[in-house]
């Protein structure tokens, strides 16, 4: 899977994007991306849809840091009018005058059945969740959005038909998972409840799947990083934070300690391959759950980065036990996965 590995590229990144626009930086002429290295505007290989193939895409929890992005990647692709973003949140104006939009709670199975029916859904995507740190603050919430709600929407794609794509994460392994690499498929004890509901999404998918032949598809995300959307609660938050409070005030605090290394990737490197993972020929799938790869690196490592474009900022460690002890499994789990692989 193609994906920008180092954190040089992507903290200019962050920084040239519109939202961050830091003037200290390298004209983007100078960054020097390889072919492969395409934005999550460019129009990349694989399958190409005609008007009358295209898919029909619902995303929930499409509010999230991820959906918004997704959606616009997708309409370029299949027309804005076949990408429906859904959501329990009221959308900002912007996402609700870009394209269709659909309140949909994945906890009622009877509204998202009618969704799907009444809008000829072909591909769901399936986004909502509690993340890892508010998973922990609130266990029945996160047990019914990602488990129950999981669910549903497995019953409702194997009935309906659909091609499901469901992310799972570098939280869903634990201080048992060996490393060096860490293989796509090994010892998988995570302990928290977020990672034991990707687990069992995971698991379920591929059981649906040689069940009654759901086309089920999972890719295990690392930490995002994004310029112009919020992560919703994750222990990888502090890698977004950083650039915002670093452009707004010159000062961050940072919840987990200095030397945390945790796998982290570039949202449109994530996308894409989401994309490519969704396109992907049935055929060329021979797992339904993979993971995917871009770079590693700490909190003072990413502080030292944006020095390079922000000298004055000043960083302080104020660490939360609860993500700090659930980074430490992401760590022993990843630590040496996501390094050199391309
Ligand atoms: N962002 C990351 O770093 C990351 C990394 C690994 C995996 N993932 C996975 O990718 C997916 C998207 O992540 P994200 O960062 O956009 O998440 P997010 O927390 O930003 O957004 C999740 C969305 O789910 C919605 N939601 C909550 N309860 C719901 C319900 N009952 N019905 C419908 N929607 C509901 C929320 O309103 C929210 O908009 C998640 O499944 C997450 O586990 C994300
Ligand atoms: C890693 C990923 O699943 C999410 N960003 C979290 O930290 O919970």
């Amino acid at each position: 899977m193609p994906v920008v590995r180092t954190l040089t590229r992507t903290v200019k990144r962050v920084l040239q994007s519109p939202v961050c626009g830091c003037q200290a930086v390298t004209s983007v002429r100078f960054i020097g991306f390889s072919p492969r290295q395409v934005t999550s505007d460019a129009s990349f290989h694989s399958v190409s849809f005609s008007e009358a193939d295209h898919p029909r895409v619902l995303i929930t929890g499409g509010l999230g840091q991820l959906g918004v992005g997704l959606a616009k990647l997708l309409r370029k692709r299949y027309g804005n009018n076949n990408v429906i973003l859904s959501d329990i949140r009221k959308p900002p104006d912007h996402v609700f005058h870009s394209g269709p939009f659909i309140y949909s709670d994945i906890l009622d199975y009877k509204n998202l059945r009618e969704i799907v029916v009444n809008n000829r859904i072909t591909w769901l995507i399936h986004y909502s969740a509690l993340l890892s740190a508010v998973g922990e603050a609130n266990v029945p919430l996160a047990r019914a959005v990602n488990i129950t709600g999981l669910h549903n929407i497995l019953d409702i794609a194997a009935e309906h038909g659909l091609r499901l794509f469901v992310p799972s994460t570098i939280g869903a392994f634990g201080p048992t998972s060996p490393r060096n690499p860490t293989p796509d498929l090994c010892i998988q004890r995570p302990r928290t409840i977020y990672g034991v509901s990707k687990v069992h999404a995971e698991l379920m998918g591929e059981y649906y799947h040689y069940r009654y032949g759901l086309d089920f598809r999972c890719l295990r995300y690392p930490g995002i990083i994004s310029a112009d959307s919020q992560p919703g609660g994750g222990t990888t938050d502090y890698a977004v934070q950083i650039f915002h409070d670093a452009i707004k005030s010159g000062r961050f605090v940072c919840n987990l300690k200095p030397d945390t290394r945790l796998p982290m990737m570039y949202i449109d490197d994530c996308l894409r391959a989401t994309v490519e993972v969704l396109e992907a020929p049935a055929e060329s799938l021979t797992m339904r759950t993979y993971n995917i790869n871009a770079m590693s690196f700490n909190p003072e490592e990413l502080a030292q980065e944006v020095r390079k474009h922000l000298p004055e900022l000043e960083v302080a460690y104020d660490v939360d036990a609860v993500r700090q002890a659930i980074g430490e499994y992401m760590v022993y789990g990843n630590r040496y996965n996501y390094w050199n692989l391309l």
